[in-house]
C-alpha cells in the first residue's frame, strides 16, 4: 500500500513555500502607504469631501494642493484612486490594462437597464470580450458617411430657419444620423417618437452622473435601503426610465426583423445583425442583435452633440479663430460646395479646431472610471485590488506644460511639429478604449465643416456666453444665446440646395 505519510512533510513544505511567496509580497505592498488625499474620518473616511459639482475641478485642486498627480479617496472603506496626469495613465490604464479594465458596480446606470445591453458597463471577462468583438464586425465607420453628410445638411436648412433653437436642431442630427445606421429609419422631423425616446437615454446618463449615484457605486449595499430613504431618489427615478429605455430596445428592432423579413430592409446594424441568425443562433447572438443597434440608437448621439455643442461656444467666444476656418474652406471650395470628407487633408485648420474642442472642455471631463482587479504598487503607493480609478481627462488636457494657456481655445497648438496628433485621452484607455470614435470624429467634422462653411457665429450683444457646463457624466455648455447667420446670399442658396438633395 502507498504511504503517504513518506510525502506529506514535503508536501507541507511545499504549500507552505507557494503560500508565503503569495502572501509576502501582498503584505509587502499593504505596508505601503496610499497614495495622498484629502484627511479621512473615522468609519465614513471622505463621505463629506466628496464633490457634488465639476468633479474634476476639485480632484484638480487636490492634486495641486498634495503635490501629486495620484489622489487617494476612501468612502465607508471604498477605496477610489484619481489619475490627473498623462503618465498615470499611460501607466496604469494604459500600459497595465490586463488588471485595470474592469468596471466598478455602476449602480445607477444598472437601475436604468444600462447594464442590459451597453458590453461599456459589462464587468471585464468573457462576455465582455465577445460583445466588444461582435460590436466591431458589425460597425465600418466609413459606411456611414453617406448618413452623415444628409444629416449635416438638414442642420443647416434648420439652422436657417430658427437659428435660436440651435441646441435642439444638434440633437436633431446626431440622433438622425445614429437612428439612420442603427436601423435605417429617417428621422426628418425633430418630433420622431424615436428621437424622444432616445432623448430618455440622457436622463439616465444624468441620473448615473449625480453625487448620490457614486455614492451607491461605492457602498454598494446603500441600494437595499427603501427609496423614500433620503438621498435615495436615484432608485425611483430609475425604474421610471428604466421599463421606457427596455422598450426603446424592442420597438424599431421588431420593425426592422419584419422588413427583414419580407424582404424589404434597407442597409442598417440591425438588418445586417438580423440577417444573419439562423436556427443554430444562440440566445446570446440573438440578444446581441437587439443589444448592438440599441446601444447605438441610446448612446451614439449624446457624446457627439455635446462636442458640437461645444463648438457653438467656442465660435462665439473665438471669432479670429471661426474667420481661419472659413477662409481655409473658401480656398478649398472657392465657397461654391459645402466641404465633404475627401476633402478632409486640405483643411487642417478644421481638423485642429476639431481637436481643440475635444481638448478645450473633454465630452466626458472625468472619462468613464476604471476598477482595478489587483492589489498593486504605484510610485511606491499601494493601490487595493476592487479599487474604482478615475481618469481625470479635463486636467490631463489642461496640463500647461503639454498646453501652454490651457483655458485658451487654440487650434494652432495642434499644427506645430512636436505636437501630438489627438487629444487621444477622450476615447479612454487600454483595453476599453471607445469603440465609436471614428464615426463620432465623422459626425463632429462634418457638421462643424458645414456649419463654417456657411453660418457666422457671433455674440450677442451683452450676453455673451459664460462659458458654464454642466457636471454631468457627458459635460456639455449651459444653455446660452448667439446669433447665427448666414454669410452671403449665397450661402443661403447653397444651403437650400443642400436641402433638397436631403
Ligand atoms: C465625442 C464622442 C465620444 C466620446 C468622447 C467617447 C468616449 C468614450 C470613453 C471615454 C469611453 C470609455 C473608455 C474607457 O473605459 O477608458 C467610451 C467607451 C465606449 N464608447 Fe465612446 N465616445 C464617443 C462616442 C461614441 C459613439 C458615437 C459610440 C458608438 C458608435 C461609442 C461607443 C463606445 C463603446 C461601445 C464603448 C465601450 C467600450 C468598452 O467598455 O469596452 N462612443 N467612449
Amino acid at each position: 500500500m502507498l504511504d503517504l505519510t513518506q510525502y506529506a512533510s514535503p508536501l507541507v513544505a511545499a504549500i507552505l513555500i507557494l503560500s508565503l511567496s503569495l502572501l509576502i509580497p501582498r503584505l509587502r505592498k499593504r505596508h505601503l502607504p496610499y497614495p495622498p488625499g484629502p484627511s479621512r474620518l473615522p468609519i465614513i473616511g471622505n463621505l463629506l469631501d466628496m464633490p457634488s459639482d465639476q468633479a474634476w475641478l476639485t480632484y484638480q485642486k487636490w492634486s495641486d494642493d498634495f503635490g501629486s498627480d495620484i489622489i487617494h479617496v476612501d468612502v465607508m472603506g471604498s477605496h477610489m484612486i484619481v489619475l490627473n496626469s498623462a503618465k498615470g495613465t499611460g501607466e496604469l490604464l494604459d500600459k497595465r490594462s490586463s488588471i485595470y479594465s474592469d468596471r466598478p458596480r455602476m449602480t445607477a446606470l444598472d437601475l436604468v437597464g444600462f447594464t442590459e445591453f451597453h458590453h461599456g458597463v459589462y464587468p471585464y471577462g468573457d462576455r465582455w470580450r465577445r460583445m466588444r468583438h461582435v460590436f466591431l464586425s458589425n460597425f465600418h465607420p466609413t459606411t456611414f458617411r453617406s448618413s452623415e453628410t444628409r444629416a449635416a445638411g438638414r442642420l443647416l436648412r434648420n439652422l436657417l430657419f430658427t437659428p435660436e433653437n440651435f441646441a435642439e436642431h444638434l440633437k436633431h442630427m446626431t440622433g438622425q444620423v445614429v437612428l439612420s445606421i442603427a436601423y435605417g429609419i429617417d428621422a426628418r422631423s425633430e418630433h420622431d417618437p424615436y428621437l424622444i425616446a432616445a432623448e430618455k437615454m440622457a436622463d439616465a446618463v444624468d441620473l448615473g452622473s449625480t453625487l448620490e449615484a457614486r455614492l451607491l457605486d461605492m457602498i454598494p449595499w446603500l441600494i437595499y435601503l427603501p427609496s423614500w430613504f433620503p438621498g435615495l431618489s436615484t432608485k425611483r427615478k430609475a425604474r421610471k426610465i428604466r421599463s421606457s429605455i427596455l422598450n426603446t430596445l424592442e420597438t424599431p428592432y421588431a420593425v426592422v426583423k419584419a422588413a427583414v423579413a419580407s424582404g424589404t430592409a434597407g442597409t442598417s446594424v440591425a438588418a445586417k445583425m438580423i440577417s444573419q441568425l439562423d436556427v443554430n443562433s444562440t440566445q446570446e447572438e440573438i440578444w446581441n442583435s437587439k443589444a448592438i443597434p440599441g446601444l447605438l440608437h441610446l448612446v451614439g448621439a449624446d457624446t457627439t452633440v455635446s462636442a458640437l455643442h461645444t463648438f457653438i461656444l467656442a465660435m462665439t467666444l473665438y471669432s479670429e479663430v471661426q474667420r481661419k476656418g472659413q477662409a481655409e474652406i473658401d480656398s478649398v471650395t472657392g465657397g461654391s460646395r459645402i466641404p465633404d470628407f475627401s476633402d478632409q487633408e486640405a483643411l487642417p485648420y478644421v481638423s485642429a479646431i476639431l481637436k481643440e474642442l475635444l481638448r478645450w472642455h473633454p465630452v466626458g471631463p472625468l472619462g468613464v472610471p476604471h476598477r482595478v482587479m489587483q492589489d498593486d504598487v504605484y510610485e511606491g503607493y499601494f493601490i487595493p485590488a476592487g479599487s474604482i480609478i478615475i481618469p481625470n481627462v479635463w486636467a490631463i488636457l489642461r496640463d500647461p506644460v503639454a498646453f501652454p494657456e490651457p483655458d485658451r481655445f487654440y487650434p494652432e497648438r495642434w499644427l506645430s511639429p512636436d505636437a501630438p496628433t489627438f487629444p487621444d485621452h477622450v476615447w479612454g484607455y487600454g483595453r476599453r478604449v471607445c469603440q465609436g470614435r471614428s464615426m463620432a470624429q465623422d459626425v463632429i467634422w462634418v457638421g462643424i465643416t458645414s456649419i463654417l462653411a456657411t453660418f457666422n457665429i457671433t455674440a450677442v450683444e451683452g450676453k455673451p456666453p459664460k462659458g458654464a457646463y454642466t457636471s454631468d457624466m457627458i459635460s456639455s455648455p449651459e444653455p446660452f444665446v448667439t446669433h447665427i447667420t448666414p454669410r452671403s446670399d449665397a450661402a443661403a442658396d447653397l444651403i437650400h440646395l443642400t436641402a433638397k438633395t436631403t
